[in-house]
């Protein structure tokens, strides 16, 4: 006897809220952990607990005959822990930097439905905060904002994991008075978007920034012979196709970007990448205060001398101190040719003391030595279970 499809949907339904349930009171545990560990100042990952964690919950479902497979297990609860370390910093850096009210005032490039915007969006709501939009044209002026007090924070597109370093804005950091203080690691799911009925045979022309065409680039390889129109971001090629209304022109961006401005999904996942993913980073006026109990990150730009070996002594400063360097990026220093500025990304807290020694020692080795920001790396890593 076949069940009824509708009953058995009712079921899925029913066990699906019991999950959700479960989920919110687990969610609810990482406020009480936190409060713990505030007092006893332990760290906020513990390793060797979430494998343990992961190894019984395996194990459990094993000797229970549950018919689920470990890596599922080990998905699903990865990401349960990923919840409670992010809300257990999040509780930690509102209390130590929290000054600014309910509302948060944040520079994006772009309209709404931009993917800065949306990185914007997700920033605000994980800080429980009411985001008011400053949208804008460039990234020049996403700082100016800040610089003028227009806005109290800045979210900026730092790296993609398809399309690389997103060069304008490391250089932009070279020349800024304003601190580095949280970063967004957000999926981009580019698809192609169009006017209300159409087939990708009649698309002759797609509007979307550089960033998205080089990121769609197999896509775009593969349509016969379509004109290219650069757009200042993906929000302005949505409204611009928007406004047109003609079947043969397109925008590349994403799909709530698109309901916003009332287009329809022709085809989805288009970038040449899967796993697309931009690290966006949260600049503000004031430099924050990390707890000593989070991972964090600093972000330091140096320039060494012209001579052989300098930067390989620079970084063997790291290496002794025993401090892992997570990203190195050199870009050209405007007025002296052929010389190059470095981006360190490492893994310090710059109120550690071992860390000034570290800065000390590294300013032997180097010209120009400055910490662009301290922030909490929001991007957690899980944990192995093979070590
Ligand atoms: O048990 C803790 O110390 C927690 O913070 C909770 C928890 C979890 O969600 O299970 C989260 C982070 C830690 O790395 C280990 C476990």
């Amino acid at each position: 006897m076949t069940l009824d499809l509708n009953e058995i949907r009712q079921q899925i339904t029913n066990i699906d809220r019991s999950l959700l349930k479960l989920l919110s009171e687990r969610h609810r545990l990482a406020f009480d952990v936190v409060r713990s560990k505030e007092v006893t100042q332990k760290s906020l990952r513990d390793l060797e607990r979430e494998q343990q964690l992961l190894k019984e919950l395996i194990e459990y479902s094993e000797s229970q005959d549950y018919q689920l497979e470990a890596q599922y297990i080990t998905d699903i609860f990865q990401k349960i822990i990923e919840d409670s370390v992010v809300t257990q910093q999040v509780y930690l850096q509102k209390k130590l930097n929290d000054q600014k009210g309910k509302n948060i005032r944040i520079a994006f490039l772009g309209k709404k439905g931009s993917y800065s915007h949306l990185a914007a969006c997700n920033y605000a709501i994980r800080y429980q905060k009411q985001l008011i939009e400053v949208s804008c044209n460039s990234f020049d002026e996403v700082f100016h904002k800040v610089e003028k007090e227009e806005a109290d924070y800045a979210v900026l597109p730092l790296e993609n994991t398809t399309s690389g370093a997103i060069n304008e804005v490391y250089d932009l950091l070279q020349h800024t008075e304003l601190s580095l203080v949280g970063e967004i690691a957000y999926p981009i799911k580019h698809c192609l978007l169009i006017n209300g009925e159409s087939d990708l045979e009649k698309i002759d022309s797609l509007y979307s920034h550089p960033q998205v065409i080089q990121q769609c680039s197999q896509f775009i390889h593969k349509l016969d012979s379509v004109h290219i129109e650069y757009c200042e971001s993906s929000s302005h090629a949505m409204e611009l196709v928007a406004n047109l209304n003609k079947p043969n022109i397109a925008a590349l961006g994403n799909a709530d970007g698109g309901r916003i401005y009332g287009l329809n999904v022709l085809c989805s996942n288009i970038a040449n990448q899967l796993n697309n993913i931009t690290r966006f980073i949260v600049i503000a006026k004031k430099p924050a205060i990390v707890s000593p109990q989070i991972h964090t990150k600093t972000l330091l730009l140096m320039s060494t001398s012209q001579q052989a070996g300098a930067l390989v002594d620079a970084l063997l400063v790291f290496k002794k101190h025993n401090i892992n360097m997570l990203k190195l990026e050199s870009r050209p220093i405007y007025g002296k040719p052929w010389e190059e500025m470095f981006y360190l990304e490492i893994e310090a807290n710059i109120h550690n003391p071992k860390t000034e020694i570290v800065f000390n020692e590294l300013k032997e080795y180097s010209n120009y030595l400055k910490i662009l920001g301290c922030y909490p790396s929001e991007i957690i890593k899980p944990v192995s279970l093979d070590s």
